[in-house]
Formats: structure tokens, sequence, C-alpha cells
């Protein structure tokens, strides 16, 4: 059983573009990553997963369990942060926390508290008083209380300091290992390079890769920065040229003993060749789909 099934998930919204023919599988007890730019239809994924939206055609499940059909219990079992959590603003963190569990049936207090605690979350406070961060917080902990198998989380570091998201992260890793499924829409590639063992590419409303993160990240392209004159214009495969200054710096994916036979005609004072990382992986996939079209 996946703890996420797709199969030819489509949302139009009237008659423009959601999502197109989404085929994902995630399993249990992963670490996944839902990459994507703006406007790529990550939100729209999650929210006909978590049953706010519906779906135009295909068919999606959560642990087994159909999302059009088992809503209740799927949504007993799964944790949800929202990118932007809206809140009744008079109401206390407190009150809101323990709604939330209510919601669920569930004693959450121990977890709950430890939660606060960890994420230096004062639940006494009106949320209208909560800055933007400890809104997101309060998201978390409402996420999180009830130990679901399987969270979701969308665009789930946005307002959190690099301190809290490290705490953060180490609380979703500390629950995968337990064996929470953890499933991440994200545009920082890093955090998904760092946390996701696999992840998902989606563009313009279609998965366009997806695999192991070191799979989707290995590629023979190198990026080669050299100080001195080169132009790298007559080598095949090179892409995302940048220079500056005495500094040129590309990605290359062509013959390296050609590029070593270029570089030799000229006065080079420093180079360095080095794996590009997920940010030009990313881009790499971007200019391909581009180049087809
Ligand atoms: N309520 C809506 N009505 C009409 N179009 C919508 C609606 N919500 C989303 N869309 C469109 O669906 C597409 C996917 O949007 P979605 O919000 O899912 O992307 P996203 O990957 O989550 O982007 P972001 O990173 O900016 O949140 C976009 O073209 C967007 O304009």
């Amino acid at each position: 059983m996946n703890a996420i099934q797709t199969d030819g998930l489509t949302k139009f919204y009237g008659r423009s573009r959601g999502i197109i023919e989404l085929d994902l599988e995630v399993h249990e007890g992963e670490f996944y990553g839902f990459i994507g730019p703006n406007g790529a239809g990550k939100s729209t994924t999650i929210r006909i997963l978590m049953g706010l939206i519906h779906k135009t055609r295909g068919s999606a499940r959560i642990l087994g369990k159909d999302i059009s059909k088992e809503k209740e219990q799927i949504l007993s079992v799964t944790g949800y942060l929202p990118s932007e959590a809206v809140f009744y603003p008079d109401m206390r963190g407190r009150d809101l926390i323990r709604l939330s569990a209510d919601l669920r049936r569930k004693d959450c207090r121990k977890t709950s508290s430890d939660l606060c605690e960890r994420l230096q979350l004062d639940p006494s406070r009106r949320i209208s008083e909560l800055s933007f961060g400890n809104r997101k917080k309060l998201a978390v902990v409402c996420a999180l209380q009830h130990d679901p198998q399987i969270c979701i989380l969308d665009e789930p570091t946005g307002g959190l300091d690099p301190l809290m998201q490290r705490e953060f992260f180490e609380i979703l890793k500390e629950r995968n290992k337990k064996g929470m499924t953890v499933f991440l829409s994200s545009h920082i590639l890093s955090e998904v390079q760092r946390f996701c063992s696999r992840a998902a590419i989606i563009r313009e409303g279609r998965i366009i890769a997806s695999g192991s993160v070191e799979e989707l990240t290995r590629t023979n392209a190198k990026r080669v920065t050299v100080r001195g004159t080169f132009d790298p214009s007559g080598l095949p495969d090179v892409r995302d040229l940048q220079i500056s200054g005495d500094m040129v710096s590309f990605l290359y994916g062509g013959d390296i003993n050609l590029l070593l036979s270029r570089l030799s005609r000229h006065q080079i004072m420093d180079l360095s060749l080095s794996e590009p990382d997920l940010e030009e992986i990313f881009l790499h996939y971007y200019t391909e789909g581009d180049e087809k079209e």
C-alpha cells in the first residue's frame, strides 16, 4: 500500500489548468519532496488530496483510502499544514489547538505542549496578536499533535526563522524515523535535497521527473568555473552561462576532453569543476522542457 497514490489526477479551474494527469506514488515511511515553481500546481494537488477542492478527473488514495469516498478516515490519520494558515483571529492559540484535537476526538495535551515548547510558541496569546511565523508554528502544532501516520505540508518553512526551521525539520525527522510519511511541497531545493529521499518535479501542472533525489541530481553535467578569458560558446551542451569580470561559469554536459583541449588554448588563471546542485539541475529540467516546446 502506498502512502499517496494518484492516477491521472487532473484539475481544471473552469478552462484554466490546475494539474494534468498527475501520477504520484509516495511509499509509506518516505520523506518525499514535491518541487515546482510558483503556479506549477503543488497547492492544487495538496488541496485535492486534503478534500478541500474537487478533482476534475482521475483518482487519488491516501494510505489506501479513496479521497472522494473515505475523507473522514483519511483526515483522522493525516496532518496537514497549509501554505497560508488562516485562523479565527479572536481565538487563543491553546483554544485552537484544543479544538483541532477535539475534532479528532483525541487527547493530545502532552504532545501539543511538547511541540509548543520546542517551537517556542506561547499558546496563551490571541491569534490576532501572533506574528506570521508564530501563526505558522500554531499550524505546525495542529498538524502534528495527533501523531498522524502521514503529514502533508505545503511550503512549510515560509515564515519560520532559520533556527525554527532547523527545529521543525528535527521534529519531522524524528517523526519520520518512527514511521510517519512526510510529503512536502517546496521551491527551496536545498531543503528537499537535504531531507527528502525521493521527489517529484512539477512544471505547468505536469510531473516532468520523479525518483530518488540522488537519481534526480545525477547528471553528467558539471559546473565549470574559469578565471581568465574564455568563451565556451563554441562548445556543445553549454547551459546557464554567467560572465562576471574575468570569471566565466557555465554548466557543461559535453566531452570533458574537448573542454580541456579548448581551455588549453587560453590563458587560464583558475579552474574548478564541481557537481551541480539541485538548483542547477532544476534549471536543467526546465531548460530541457523549454527546448522541446
Ligand atoms: N482558485 C483558483 N482559480 C483559478 N485558477 C487557480 C486557482 N487556484 C490555482 N489556480 C491556478 O492553478 C495553477 C496552479 O496553482 P497552484 O496554486 O496549485 O500552484 P503552486 O505550485 O502551489 O504555486 P505557489 O508555489 O505559487 O503556491 C496556477 O496556474 C493557478 O493560477
